[in-house]
């Protein structure tokens, strides 16, 4: 990267759904940014996600992509399993990486992946919980902030999918689908989850053999208590909701829609499709912001800490879902290095 004009040069890692998208933004919304490799176990989905793109050149393996010297930064946009071994290279080539959303399929992955931080001195890996850029949920946070409703009491929450594809294992519906509601609960408290209750109600007939939907509860280390619904199979659309009651009031997000049509004797406005419809303009936001960070040689958003903190919670929720038992919620100490949190 030229000091004097940072332009990040970027390799994707899995050009997938998400992948794709993040290479379209890279390309033609983020400024300061141009990808020029990527790769994917199916070479041809690689090839395809770079087809517009002079110069990019498709890698083999995801760790070439890591180890070329024209590639400044990484995004790992593949299966969840698969980012330990990507990120643990990009912090070893001493690269920024922004990982998708689960840092890694275990809390112990996510051990190694500070360690290896730690050791290097640094922070290189961003983690991609996007609500956090999310224009309704940093206003949600601001209110928080000002005190407006008092002190925060309870919250309730609801993450619906409209469907989800045949991949979609049991353990997903925590690890994939509420690992977001433990990242902004986190991070809308500043305070940690200490405990988690998993429950299940008569499920969904469009599941099949999944348990949909879930009513996840989490016990604040303050007291506060957030009930959480996962569906996964609503069919109507993506809807989050997030409502905050606190001693004096309560804040909630929008019901998201700048229009609602009235006639035939009913109100209709419309409902997200999918997560990307939903969240385009936070992961813009996130984009940008990672791709300023990297210029500017510093680290910014959620860290491999918090990474870490969703993965023990989703492993605990894993563990009340087996046994039918509430779960106490541990971490181990917090380094130094996750000290000041960004944004
Ligand atoms: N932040 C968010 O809202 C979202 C995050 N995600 C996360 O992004 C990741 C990818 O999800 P999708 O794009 O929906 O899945 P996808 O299945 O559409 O794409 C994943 C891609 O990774 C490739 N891949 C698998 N193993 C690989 C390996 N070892 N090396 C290189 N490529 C490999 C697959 O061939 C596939 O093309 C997941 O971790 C998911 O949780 C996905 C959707 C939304
Ligand atoms: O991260 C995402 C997906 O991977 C996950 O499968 C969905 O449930 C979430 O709504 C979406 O934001």
């Amino acid at each position: 990267m030229d000091s004097m004009n940072p332009h990040v040069r970027v390799g994707v890692i899995g050009t997938g759904v998400i992948g794709k998208e993040h290479i379209r933004r890279l390309t033609h919304v983020t400024a300061g940014a141009e990808v020029v490799a990527v790769a994917d176990v199916d070479p041809a989905r690689a090839r395809d996600a770079v087809a517009g793109l002079t110069g990019a050149r498709v890698h083999a393996d995801g760790l070439e992509v890591v180890r070329d010297d024209q590639v400044d930064a990484v995004v790992v946009a593949s299966w969840g399993p698969t980012h330990e071994e990507y990120v643990l290279a990009g912090i070893d080539a001493g690269k920024p990486v922004f990982c998708e959303k689960p840092l890694a399929a275990t809390q112990e992955a996510c051990v190694r992946i500070i360690d290896a931080e730690l050791a290097a001195g640094r922070r290189l890996v961003q983690v991609g919980f996007m609500r956090r850029y999310d224009a309704a949920y940093r206003a949600l946070k601001d209110v928080l902030a000002s005190g407006s409703i008092g002190l925060p009491l309870m919250m309730h929450c609801a993450h619906r999918n409209p469907s989800v594809s045949s991949h979609y294992t049991p353990d997903m519906a925590l690890t994939d689908t509420a690992v977001h509601e433990f990242d902004v609960t986190r991070w809308l408290l500043d305070e940690e989850i200490v405990a988690i209750n998993v429950l299940t109600p008569r499920p969904n007939r469009r599941g099949g053999e999944l348990q949909d939907p879930l009513l996840i509860l989490l016990e604040t280390e303050n007291g506060v208590l957030v009930d959480v619904e996962t569906s996964v199979n609503i069919g109507y659309g993506y809807d989050i909701r997030h409502e905050v009651v606190g001693e004096d009031g309560t804040a909630e997000l929008g019901a998201g829609s700048p229009v609602v049509l009235r006639r035939d004797g009913g109100a209709t406005g419309p409902i997200p499709a999918d997560w990307e419809e939903r969240f385009s303009g936070a992961y813009e936001v996130e984009m940008q912001e990672w791709v300023h960070s990297v210029a500017a040689g510093a680290s910014s958003g959620p860290t491999s800490w918090d990474g870490y903190a969703a993965a023990v919670l989703s492993d605990a929720g894993m563990e009340s879902l087996r046994t039918g038992a509430k779960v106490a919620v541990k971490l181990r100490p917090k380094p130094d290095l996750y000290a000041t949190r960004t944004p």
